[in-house]
């Protein structure tokens, strides 16, 4: 697996450092709030779980999953819910937590919905940002690292569903995404 990896762009250690630093500016901004965390699946499932150890409120935590990426480095441009969250925002503070905003159609699919079932206020953090492929308007009110236009994969993120265990981030051999 090492091997179809081109170059570190993040090693654990940075991102480590990085989550933390983002943890306490949410333990900062939410004192004496109890917010909900939302997952977006599967991509920010070790951000998710790094994150939260390092907020220190009281937060209630959920999982939503959406997929539009499939197999393609590519967005089809059709977000799906896969499985939806299992409680209210309803008058909530949420959360939202994503790997990466690339195209920022997910997310501006997840805020919609969320805002429709009247969440009180909707915020987002979001480990990568990749503001050169934008095509929805929308930025995160939490960044951790603003990237170029490549396709990264490790800690959470997939090519084809693989690379997501890698401790760091990377970019794939050009030849891996061509077999
Ligand atoms: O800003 P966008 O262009 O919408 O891309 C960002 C989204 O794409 C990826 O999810 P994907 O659809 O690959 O599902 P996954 O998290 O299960 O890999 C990633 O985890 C983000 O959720
Ligand atoms: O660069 C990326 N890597 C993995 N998944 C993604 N989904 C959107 N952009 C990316
Ligand atoms: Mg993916």
């Amino acid at each position: 697996m090492q091997n179809d990896i081109q170059e570190v762009l993040y090693s654990e250690e940075t991102i480590q450092a990085k989550v933390k630093e983002l943890g306490a500016a949410i333990s900062r901004d939410y004192q004496g709030r109890n917010p909900l965390v939302i997952c977006v699946l599967k991509g920010a499932f070790i951000f998710m779980a790094d994150l939260a150890k390092n907020i220190t409120v009281p937060i209630a935590l959920d999982f939503m999953a959406v997929s539009s990426y499939g197999n393609s480095t590519r967005s089809s441009g059709e977000v799906r819910i896969v499985k939806d969250l299992d409680s209210s925002v309803e008058g909530r503070d949420v959360i939202i937590v994503e790997d990466i905003i690339d195209s920022g159609l997910t997310l501006s699919y997840i805020i919609d919905v969320l805002e429709r079932r009247n969440a009180k206020s909707v915020h987002v953090v979001a480990l990568f940002d990749k503001p050169g492929r934008r095509t929805a308007d929308l930025n995160a009110d939490y960044t951790g690292f603003t990237i170029p236009d490549a396709f990264v994969v490790g800690y959470g993120l997939d090519y084809a569903e693989k690379y997501r265990n890698l401790p760091y981030v990377g970019v794939l051999k050009p030849e891996i995404y061509s077999n």
